[in-house]
């Protein structure tokens, strides 16, 4: 849970660094409440308007919160990538930025949870209320449950919101329900959210905030990857952590000690990748290495599936020359890394999408790396290549288009977006993907299959699968690739199998899959 506290942003939310105001007229007070310039300076002049006239000003930083979910709502819009713009247009910064990151993402998160108190504290269906209301109604209760702003200001300041935005008899009710909200401690909630559930697992993704479905999921992959079920609590809880912003250095292009393209980014290695940084704060932006691309913002899980690939020796060793493939590109985080790679190898990439507009993407990523190592990047139905080129390349990458489950706690809405029937249509292109990869690999070349998901469907069967249908492939030893490619004295737990699965409660990463497999000579 996160405190607002007057002196910083609800703690773990991106943008919420622990500054000064900048605008530096003490806008929001140690309730979280926006206190207008004139009181600020302890002017008490009131207005000549009488009290019952007199309209409360909304708050910008709830305001631009309503607003980004509302736009998520409405067009299906990614938060993280609606609000950074829209705070920079209203000129919302310092603790006012990090307060309203907090409260929307903070607000997507968890809202299975808060809709759940909710719905006992509203007298008809939640599907019933007007959905502009029911935004309302999660902004307050995760202000009131899940941020610590006190009683008072976040039920006024809420209402105000309502009265603005959605009406005055909105408003009214919405006083009423938060109120009711507010009645009980979180953990109060907690217990009867628990209580009312009809097992334990749909207790753990209703207190955790999670779909059933995917509770389910999430549990069966740890238990699948040789992991306790008694894990599934841990992992929830880590998806509904804000992770830390992990920047990778591109090998050969910039290193950590090069200071003059670090800028004052509070920088300290990470705990696995050897190319890891992590930032102390949340805005990459201003960082000169990440300006120029030498250096990117990437989760250590990506790092290291990346580095495991280049790294595992081929058998015939021939490491100079090869050719590397990375057949689903975009928007290029893992092509970039790979192309560093290469060209401390002598190595040359082809970076492949099908989405035009990603491929463009790819195009940026790869800008800082030295001219020659970049074959071409191309615009291209990746499951087509291994027709195309048979036993072209060295080393192949199929990091697959999958449902993101492993990446829950970086993308607030994901959860609420993603259904069971999304599944079918993805493990089928999972399947035709990664069939491609192999017939793209030489004899002797390795292909990486990867997902950012742990579902099962997505990574064990769909290699289970790909396999039992030929016989001119291998599982490599996939643990001791990664063992080989973390930084030095790492210790890094893996389970013991031919795969490895990350995993957000354990080792701090996205829950990345990989399986390296090797096609036979
Ligand atoms: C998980 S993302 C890849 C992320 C990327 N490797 C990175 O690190 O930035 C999967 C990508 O596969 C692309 N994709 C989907 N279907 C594809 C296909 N048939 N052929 C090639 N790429 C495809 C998607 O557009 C998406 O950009």
């Amino acid at each position: 849970m996160s405190a607002y506290d007057g002196g910083r942003g609800g703690s773990g939310a991106p943008g919420n660094r622990d500054r000064r105001d900048e605008r530096g007229d003490g806008r929001r007070d140690a309730s979280g409440r926006q206190r207008s310039a004139a009181r600020s300076r302890g002017d008490r002049t009131r207005t000549s308007q009488a009290p019952s006239q007199r309209r409360k000003r909304t708050d910008p930083a709830r305001t631009a919160a309503f607003d980004v979910l509302r736009e998520v709502a409405e067009s299906d819009a990614y938060a993280n990538l609606v609000l950074p713009p829209l705070l920079r247009e209203r000129r919302i910064r310092g603790r006012d930025a990090g307060f309203a990151t907090e409260l929307a993402y903070g607000t997507l998160r968890l809202r299975g949870r808060y809709d759940a108190v909710l719905a006992t504290c509203v007298d008809r269906p939640l599907t019933g209320l007007d959905p502009a209301l029911l935004d309302v109604l999660r902004l307050g209760a995760h202000q009131l449950l899940g941020m610590r702003v006190p009683v008072h200001a976040a039920v006024s300041e809420t209402v105000a919101l309502a009265r603005d935005r959605v009406g005055a008899g909105p408003a009214q009710m919405a006083n009423a329900v938060l109120r009711r909200v507010s009645e009980r401690s979180l953990d109060e909630w907690l217990d009867i959210l628990e209580k009312e559930a009809p097992d334990r697992l749909a207790g753990l993704a209703v207190t955790a905030s999670h779909p059933l479905w995917i509770a389910r999921a999430l549990r069966e992959a740890l238990v699948g990857n040789g992991r306790s079920a008694d894990e599934t609590a841990d992992l929830l809880a880590a998806d509904n952590a804000a992770p830390r912003v992990t920047l990778v250095g591109r090998p050969g292009l910039v290193e950590a000690s090069d200071d003059d393209v670090w800028g004052d980014a509070d920088l300290v290695a990470g705990r696995w990748a050897p190319t890891a940084l992590r930032l102390e704060g949340s805005d990459p932006s201003g960082i000169p290495a990440v300006r120029s691309g030498v250096a990117g913002v990437q989760d250590e899980g990506s790092q290291l599936v990346t580095l495991a690939l280049a790294g595992i020796a081929l058998d015939d060793g021939a490491e100079t020359g090869e050719r590397w493939l990375d057949l689903c590109a975009g928007p290029g985080g893992k092509a970039a890394l790979l192309a560093a790679l290469a060209a401390e190898r002598g190595a040359t990439l082809v970076a492949n999408e099908v989405a035009p507009h990603r491929a463009r993407l790819v195009r940026g990523a790869l800008a800082a790396v030295p001219d020659g190592v970049v074959e071409e990047v191309r615009t291209g139905d990746g499951r087509e290549v291994g027709a195309q080129e048979p036993g072209a390349y060295d080393r192949v990458l199929v990091d697959a288009p999958c449902t993101g489950l492993g990446a829950l706690r970086r993308r607030p809405e994901s959860r609420w977006r993603r259904t069971p029937s999304d599944l079918a249509a993805l493990t089928g292109l999972q399947r035709e993907l990664l069939t491609s990869a192999l017939d793209a690999v030489r004899p002797g070349g390795v292909v990486a299959y990867v997902t950012c998901s742990p579902h099962l469907a997505e990574t064990h069967l769909v290699v289970d699968d790909v396999l039992r249908r030929r016989d001119d492939v291998e599982r490599l030893d996939t643990p001791a690739a990664v063992r080989a490619a973390v930084r030095p004295g790492a210790d890094i737990p893996l389970a013991d199998r031919t795969d490895v699965q990350l995993w957000p409660h354990v080792h701090g990463t996205d829950a990345m899959h990989l399986t390296l497999l090797r096609r036979r000579g």
